[in-house]
């Protein structure tokens, strides 16, 4: 036997050590009985080094309210170490230690351990001289394990105890977590997977799950097995990376507690899961370091689900849709010891991170559990793994632990801080979960939707999962209310664990468990509705607001369009006014409007004498020129001296039969040649029927004269077509002259002059336009052209008709081509004559005979004018104007009298 240091006084560390605990009075038969904890003795590693393991305890029953199971296995000593991997010096000693020596040897050596096996659910861990800060012996009784498995024990044995329950419930139906929790190197990898020659937790299961798919024959043969494998690492510290283990497997994502895409693979038979498995382990991430030469860097989760693909409707299977998960976790490891460096570095952080954060979301459900009123810390969001397997640790579902821990004294700290940690949760209790094989939610239905499913995971715990679901979503909705229904629940929980286990009582509990469930949801429903009402609300004021908006515009709009309306038909009726007021007037400036085309009905006829358009005026008074074929010239001088009688003498001379006031009516005009240069309306409109009469007398005289040119039309009705008037300029010599603007408007005053020049021959005094007029050509015709052409020399006083010329003056030419014929029927005329159409045009590009017209029918008015007072100054009937003096009032008897007296004078000429 080796020699052994004398041990220093031991101290038994109660467990937990937080609780002062009984110290184990009784070991186990074959173990020997402990010291007294305050006895200094030597510690008794041979005994219990080569002791029998103690016997199996009988196996208990899964009780339905029992604590999480956690189980302890410790591995053996005598393992080869792992090759030197860094220059740690820990790890060189081990080498230096190991080097050349016998697995005896390393047993012997390694018979300082720190840890010793007090009974299946007990061990007791002494720290080693090297760890104590004092000379005095430190040791720490952890109890209550489920089952304790010391370092020779088997994997069969772990699979039976630990395993083969989860398998059983699996198959009936309930899912179940393994996880297995350690140091590096401390057995976890091996206890869940093993060796071809000793397969550890997960193969064993599988051959279960077959073999009883074998055993049960035809009785279950639409169950079928669905296998995924994944993994969580992290690469180069980049944060947590999740990776498919299954062939062609990819990097996958989580959202909320499920992997995304996550492959499962139906198995058939123990062999693909088995292939399915090495493949995976053969993918997954490890690395030697100087604590394991094939250590894990990732966490590892393989889930075996069950799927009952027929329902036969007569008999219910439970376990459809049961989840049976493995975790093998990677080994929390210090640099010190793996000598980890770099990516290895990275990797620890990453594991000892995960495994820090399962460790406290296992505390919080603990904590939370001892002292309701304390909220459960949501510590599974800090990192994937514990989100994934969020409802195993919010106590949700059950789960069972296994750690691993090497007994030896080099890896006291890390045993020690192991079994620090996990020990309490044997403390973590799940309720009434096992008596709920009747839950309504379960029965309802055999299929698995993702929905259903989940939801049959959330009821598929204990009253503890359900009451924690439960008041999370309390939380969520309100939070006053939470406390209130916090107290329900657990007088109900507290009713429910009180109450005989009996399935009425417990359904009972459930049925009114999940109405508080269901209430909560729906108070969870109005939240969200109310805020959804909330926001539509807003979106829904702010279209009103721009509705009303929209409709003050409208209306403002439509007040402008009123007004504007009232506006044009003010506009329109101030218009119709001056319509029918020129109408009334029929002033030639203002109506413009095309004459209208009435039969010739004789001077007699008093309505279309009465209102005849001044164009068919003016066109009238160029055919009675055409008529009469008279060519006069006179001489401005003579004119000026001359009395009406002198005027009718010359005009008698002049053979002018016919040709008399009227006739220098018409020629006034026709001098215009247009329709402003006579206001023949307010002339002929106001005469009386007699003198119409008379009007028509001589124009039946008229009618005698041949026609030798054609007429545009007749003036008082017929046929007629707007004449179109063309003017030449030329000089002296008679050769065109250029026409602009300037020269058009001389032209005009020409034609004013003309026109007084004309109204001058007919006897009347006072044209202001009738000096220096020089009417030098006699009238001539000149039918065989069809072209009238009015020559007025300015300059000399000379007027010619018919092209003649004065030599050395300059002259203007008119000339008033007729090239549209049109037939004109005179009633009260024997003739029947053939007329063009009159047209009117300027040689020369630049005049503009529309605005030519224009502007002469404004210059000739004041010349009408004139012309009418100079009618009504006549004393040609000294009674009349006796009477004019008297009685006429208004300009209209005025020229009526005056052109009563006009056509006496000529009537009476006439007769002469
Ligand atoms: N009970 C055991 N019986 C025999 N060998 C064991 C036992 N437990 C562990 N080993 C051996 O110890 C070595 C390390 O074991 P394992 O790889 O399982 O440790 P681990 O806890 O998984 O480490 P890591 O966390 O680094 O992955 C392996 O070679 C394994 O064969």
């Amino acid at each position: 036997m080796e020699h052994q240091s004398p041990c220093p006084p031991t101290t038994v560390r109660r467990n937990p050590h937080r609780n002062a605990r009984k110290t184990p009075s009784t070991l186990p038969p074959r173990d020997p009985p402990p010291s007294a904890p305050s006895t200094i003795a030597p510690f008794p590693i041979d005994e219990l080094l080569h002791a029998d393991p103690p016997p199996d305890p009988p196996r208990k029953p899964q009780s339905p309210s029992e604590n999480l199971n956690v189980f302890l296995r410790i591995r053996p000593l005598d393992i080869v170490p792992p090759p030197k991997i860094g220059k740690n010096p820990s790890t060189a000693a081990v080498k230096k230690k190991g080097k050349g020596m016998s697995p005896n040897i390393l047993k012997g050596r390694n018979k300082n351990v720190c840890l010793v096996m007090n009974d299946s659910s007990s061990v007791t861990l002494s720290a080693p001289i090297s760890a104590l800060e004092s000379k005095r012996a430190k040791s720490e009784v952890y109890d209550g394990f489920s089952h304790v498995f010391p370092s020779d024990s088997i994997q069969k044995e772990v699979y039976e105890r630990v395993m083969d329950p989860l398998v059983e419930g699996f198959m009936e139906g309930k899912s179940a977590l393994l996880v297995a929790l350690g140091p590096t190197g401390s057995g976890k990898t091996h206890t869940m997977f093993g060796c071809p020659r000793d397969p550890g937790m997960v193969p064993r299961a599988l051959q279960k799950i077959f073999s009883h798919s074998n055993e049960s024959g035809d009785s279950h043969p639409s169950r079928s097995y669905y296998l995924s494998m994944f993994e969580i690492y992290s690469e180069w510290g980049k944060g947590e990376r999740i990776l498919d283990l299954s062939p062609n497997g990819v990097e996958l994502s989580l959202q909320q507690s499920s992997v995304k895409g996550l492959q499962e693979v139906m198995v058939c038979n123990l062999t693909v899961a088995e292939s399915l498995i090495a493949h995976g382990m053969l993918k997954r991430a490890t690395a030697a370091t100087n604590a394991n030469n094939q250590s894990s860097r990732s966490q590892c989760i393989i889930n075996i689900r069950n799927d009952l693909r027929n329902f036969d409707g007569k008999k219910e299977f439970l376990s459809s849709g049961a989840v049976l998960t493995i975790a093998d976790l990677a080994g929390a490891e210090k640099a010190r010891k793996t000598g980890n460096q770099g990516t290895r570095l990275l990797e620890s952080n990453f594991i000892n991170n995960t495994s820090m954060v399962f460790g406290h979301c296992l505390r919080s459900l603990l904590e939370h559990q001892k002292n309701p009123k304390k909220p459960l810390q949501k510590h599974c969001k800090n990192s994937l793994l514990t989100r994934y397997l969020r409802e195993y640790l919010e106590g949700k579902k059950r789960m069972t632990l296994i750690l691993t821990v090497k007994p030896g004294e080099d890896d006291y700290l890390d045993t020690s801080f192991l079994l620090r940690q996990a020990s309490p949760y044997m403390k973590i209790k799940y309720s009434n979960l096992e008596e709920l094989p009747n839950f309504p939610s379960l029965k309802r239905s055999t299929t698995h939707s993702g929905s259903e499913h989940l939801k049959r995971r959330k009821f598929n715990g204990s009253d503890s999962s359900l009451v924690n679901a439960v008041k999370n979503d309390n939380d969520e909705v309100d939070g006053n209310h939470t406390s209130e229904k916090e107290a329900k629940y657990e007088k109900l929980q507290q009713k429910a664990n009180a109450s005989p286990k009996s399935g009425r009582s417990a359904h009972m509990s459930m049925e009114r468990l999940e109405d508080l469930h269901t209430e909560a949801q729906r108070a969870r429903n109005e939240k969200i509705m109310l805020g959804f009402a909330k926001a539509l609300w807003n979106v829904l004021k702010e279209y009103k607001q721009k509705l009303t908006e929209s409709d003050k515009d409208a209306e403002k709009l439509r007040d402008a369009l009123r007004k504007e309306k009232a506006s044009v038909s003010k506009l329109e009726k101030e218009l119709e006014e001056l319509r029918s007021c020129c109408s009334c007037c029929k002033h030639p400036s203002i109506d413009d409007s095309p004459p209208k085309q009435e039969p010739f009905s004789g001077f007699s006829a008093t309505g279309p004498l009465m209102k005849p358009s001044v164009q068919e005026s003016t066109k009238c008074v160029d055919m009675v020129h055409e008529y009469n074929n008279i060519s006069m010239e006179y001489h401005s001088d003579t004119l000026e001296s001359r009395t009406s009688t002198d005027v009718s003498k010359e005009w008698a001379k002049h053979g002018g039969e016919g040709f008399g006031a009227n006739n220098i009516l018409l020629d006034e005009i026709s001098s215009g040649d247009n329709v402003g240069s006579f206001s023949s309306p307010m002339v002929l409109g106001t005469v009386h029927t007699e003198e119409n009469e008379m009007i028509g007398q001589m124009v039946d005289s008229f009618s005698n004269i041949k026609v030798d040119e054609e007429c545009k039309s007749f003036p008082f009705g017929g046929e007629c077509l707007p004449r179109q008037t063309e003017v030449k300029l030329a000089d002296q010599k008679g050769e065109n002259l250029p026409v602009n603007n300037h020269r058009v408007a001389d032209l005009e005053e020409t034609n004013i002059q003309g026109q007084h020049l004309v109204s001058t021959i007919a006897g009347l005094s006072g044209s202001e336009h009738s000096d220096n007029i020089d009417r030098s050509s006699p009238p001539t015709s000149n039918s065989g052209e069809n072209e009238k052409v009015v020559t007025c020399n300015t300059q000399n006083s000379s007027l010619s008709m018919d092209g003649e010329i004065m030599k050395g003056n300059p002259k203007v030419s008119s000339s008033i081509s007729k090239s549209h014929p049109s037939v004109v029927k005179h009633d009260g005329l024997a003739d029947e004559c053939k007329v063009r159409e009159p047209s009117v045009k300027i040689q020369s590009p630049a005049s503009k005979p529309p605005n030519c017209r224009k502007s002469r029918t404004r210059k000739l008015l004041p010349a009408s004018a004139m012309l009418l007072k100079e009618f009504n100054s006549l004393e040609i009937d000294a009674e009349n104007a006796k009477e004019n003096k008297g009685k006429s009032s208004t300009k209209g008897m005025e020229r009526s009298q005056g052109s009563i007296s006009l056509l006496r004078l000529l009537n009476s000429n006439v007769n002469r």
